[in-house]
């Protein structure tokens, strides 16, 4: 990138979160991330390059240890002209959805991150110019707690996004609970993915997004957006997937194009055989605690249909749902067990603070930082350096609890007939 001549007019608002904003260049595959921060947080410009160095390191030495080279983009911290960064943030604030706006973009560092635009991902075996559609999936903790410290009878069989729905419907963040679950997703029974798939599809708050060349297609920004339209979106998906029943409009082209997107986004979901360590994790991270939730609509039908749950067929092992899944397992304690220990490396570092530096508390996320977290003892002996890998090991849970999934799908050329690759 060229940052002598950035021209703010040739990059649009792509996106945001909680913690970042992302804006996209019009032509080039690339986005730019910036931090943000609620008014009046004042952080200085090296306190911002270091925190998104450490995003960067941490992407490098941890992530990318664990789900695999081909699954993780760390991108690069880039320093831009302020007056760039200055006229881009009037530039897209119209853009931003109203419940992000708490926060204010950092303008005032010069520093962000500069990673591919993943919504327009080509490879080399896409023919230059074809359509890209991109599928985005948050797919949120997919294990319900195993850890004996957990004392909240509701917490062993009910998930946490499950729970955190009626929360977020009686605060008004969204309309309706979602009939999604994350432990259909991560079951490996198809049936059961193809039902979490279309939940998604049907309540998609901040979980699913659809791009399509890059641009936004289907999603809702907060509660205020309008209902999902399928028909809309199967508008869309025509072109990648023409229905296999032959009808080019009408409800049931629209349901089949959705039945043929929902099996395709399963079907590299299954897929997948880059090596990343996550498998090593295994055996202290195999497959623990209730194989479903209480709450899915999915398996309360079958119960009361009067079957058995369904059978947890299990993830393939180089799939990234379960790579993403043994990190999450980190979280071996749950918050109930591990806050004690978080209190005690505070306490400690109350007495000692010039002990954070050579404890790694924040950084730098390098190989012997990762080294640590492969360590899955439970067995507290008492000491600090015990307490801190359980916690170091939480975040490293809490960002794969928390981390999306993009898909990127083209048409192939080899066949005469529409083919998807992802
Ligand atoms: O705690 P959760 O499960 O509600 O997750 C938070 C997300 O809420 P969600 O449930 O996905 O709507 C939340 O997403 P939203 O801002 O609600 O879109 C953030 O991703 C938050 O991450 P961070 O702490 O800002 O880095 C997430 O917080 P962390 O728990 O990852 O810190
Ligand atoms: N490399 C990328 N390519 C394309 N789109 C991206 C990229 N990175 C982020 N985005 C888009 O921007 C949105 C916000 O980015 P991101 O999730 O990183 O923000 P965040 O503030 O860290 O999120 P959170 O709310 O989880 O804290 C994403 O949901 C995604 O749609």
């Amino acid at each position: 990138m060229e940052e002598g001549k950035m021209d703010e007019n040739e990059w649009g608002y792509h996106g945001e979160g909680n913690k970042s904003l992302v804006v996209a260049h019009a032509q080039r595959c690339v986005v730019l991330r910036f931090l943000k921060f609620p008014p009046n947080r004042k952080k200085t410009s090296e306190e911002i390059f270091q925190h998104l160095q450490n995003i960067v390191d941490f992407g490098k030495n941890v992530m990318k240890e664990f789900l695999g080279e081909n699954y993780v983009h760390c991108g690069e911290v880039v320093q831009l002209p302020l007056e760039f960064v200055k006229q881009l943030c009037l530039k897209i604030q119209s853009e931003r959805p109203e419940s992000r706006c708490d926060k204010d973009l950092d303008t005032l560092s010069g520093y962000a991150m500069c990673l591919p635009n993943l919504t327009r991902l080509q490879t080399y075996r896409f023919a230059e110019h074809r359509p890209i559609l991109c599928v985005e999936i948050k797919p949120k903790c997919g294990f319900i707690p195993f850890s004996s410290d957990v004392t909240h009878e509701m917490k062993h069989k009910v998930c946490r996004y499950c729970m955190h729905q009626h929360l977020k419907v009686a605060t008004g963040k969204w309309k309706q609970i979602s009939k999604y679950c994350p432990l259909d997703l991560y079951s490996g029974n198809k049936q059961r993915m193809h039902f979490a798939l279309k939940s998604l599809l049907q309540e998609a708050q901040n979980n699913l997004k659809i791009f399509k060349n890059g641009e936004l297609i289907y999603g809702c920004k907060d509660a205020r957006s309008p209902v999902a339209d399928w028909s809309e979106l199967a508008h869309h998906l025509k072109p990648f997937f023409f229905p296999s029943n032959g009808l080019a409009s009408g409800p049931h082209c629209t349901r089949a194009v959705i039945r043929e997107l929902v099996h395709v986004i399963t079907r590299v979901l299954l897929s997948g055989s880059d090596k990343g360590r996550a498998g090593t994790l295994s055996p202290g991270l195999g497959p623990q605690g209730p194989r479903v939730c209480e709450a899915s609509p999915f398996s309360r039908s079958l119960r009361c249909q009067g079957k058995n749950t369904p059978e947890r067929s299990g993830l393939p092992k180089g799939c990234l749902l379960y790579k993403t899944l043994q990190v999450q397992m980190l979280d071996l304690l749950d918050i109930e067990g591990l806050y004690p220990l978080y209190n005690r490396v505070e306490r400690y570092l109350e007495e000692f603070p010039e002990e954070r530096k050579t404890l790694q508390i924040d950084g730098p996320y390098d190989e012997a930082f990762y080294q640590k977290l492969l360590d899955l003892s439970t067995e507290d002996d008492g000491t600090v350096a015990f307490a801190l890998t359980k916690v170091q090991q939480y975040r490293v849970a809490m960002t794969a609890k928390d981390c999306s999934i993009m898909i990127a799908l083209s048409p192939c050329l080899q066949d005469a007939r529409k083919y998807l690759q992802g």
